[in-house]
């Protein structure tokens, strides 16, 4: 991306994880056409980054550009516009982005910068918002908001808002990156996704088990993804994450995980993170609020 890196001068920097879905069922469709789920999510120690500084004037301007995504659509923008219309804000903010996530990955790039925004805002516009409040908000800007805005591992139902935090195991994760952008609508839409996945119980989900209901539609539709997956389930059970392009396995170690990475063809970019139950974010908004 053409990010601008984020100046000495912004006064606040925070980090916007990834995160996976460790398993993803589809149980049915609303009448509103959105489908019911049933998923795991944990975060990841890598992700964006962003920086903030306050601007008197109530404008909101974000100098970092993600090719294709323009400035208004850009889901920072919108939830920092958001926040401020909701609050009744007469501040505004210079806002900076480094992008490392990958655009429609399944790791919540997007849904993460805009959970980030609103965390960072409330903090620097001194709101005193309550993450109830900040996770309804976010709520209207995408399905994987709350998560990101709440911060710890959870099972997610409904949509995706409805979270029972989770205390899981924090293996290293290998993450093949396949060169695809894969649309969210479109797997939703297609006649052969498995949409009658009976509901299952946290404990017997965190007994192990689960799969991405997602993934025989993504893989018969991208063959991007398949080949990842085959490359991948060489070494280590691979999966898909959220509606991918993403492709994960777990390891005990990182040095597993780096060995099977440096073994992985030039044309499937990849990285090692660990997952994490308590997001990057939360870890340093919890420093920020001891000073
Ligand atoms: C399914 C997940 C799992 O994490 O996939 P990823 O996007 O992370 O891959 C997410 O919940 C996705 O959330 P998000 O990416 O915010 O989806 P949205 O932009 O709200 O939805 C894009 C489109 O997908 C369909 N959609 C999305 C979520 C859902 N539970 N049911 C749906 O049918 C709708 O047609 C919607 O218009
Ligand atoms: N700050 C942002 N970062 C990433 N994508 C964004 C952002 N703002 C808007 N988008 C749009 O949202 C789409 C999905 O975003 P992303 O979160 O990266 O994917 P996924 O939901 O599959 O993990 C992108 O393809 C892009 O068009």
């Amino acid at each position: 991306m053409s990010g601008a890196a984020i100046p000495l001068g912004a006064a606040l920097r925070l980090p916007a994880p990834a995160k996976l879905n460790l398993m993803l069922h589809i149980l049915g469709r609303r009448a509103d056409g959105y489908h019911e789920l049933q998923t795991l999510f944990q975060f990841l120690d890598h992700g964006d980054e962003l920086g903030f500084a306050l601007r008197e004037d109530g404008e909101i301007r974000l100098h970092s550009a993600i090719p294709g995504v323009n400035h208004d659509n850009n889901l920072i923008v919108r939830a920092a516009r958001q926040l401020q219309q909701h609050s009744g804000c007469p501040l505004g903010a210079d806002i900076w982005l480094d992008k490392r996530l990958p655009l429609g990955g399944g790791i919540g790039g997007g849904s993460s910068d805009a959970a980030t925004t609103l965390l960072g805002l409330d903090h620097l516009w001194q709101l005193g918002w309550s993450e109830d409040r900040l996770a309804e908000l976010g709520l209207g800007l995408g399905a994987d908001v709350p998560v990101f805005v709440r911060g710890r591992a959870a099972f997610a139902e409904g949509v995706g808002e409805q979270l029972t935090p989770v205390e899981l195991a924090e293996p290293w994760f290998l993450v093949a990156v396949p060169q695809v952008l894969v649309s969210t609508a479109e797997v939703f839409s297609d006649p052969e996704l498995t949409r009658d996945t009976p509901p299952i119980k946290v404990r017997s989900l965190l007994e192990g088990g689960g799969r991405n209901d997602c993934q025989p539609v993504v893989q018969k539709r991208y063959p991007e993804v398949r080949n990842a997956l085959i490359l991948l389930n060489k070494f280590v059970p691979a999966r898909l994450t959220g509606t991918g392009a993403c492709v994960f396995g777990s390891f005990p170690n990182r040095d597993d995980a780096d060995k099977v990475a440096r073994q992985l063809p030039a044309a499937l970019p990849s990285f090692v993170a660990q997952g994490r139950n308590v997001s990057m974010l939360h870890r340093k908004l919890a420093t920020l609020a001891k000073k």
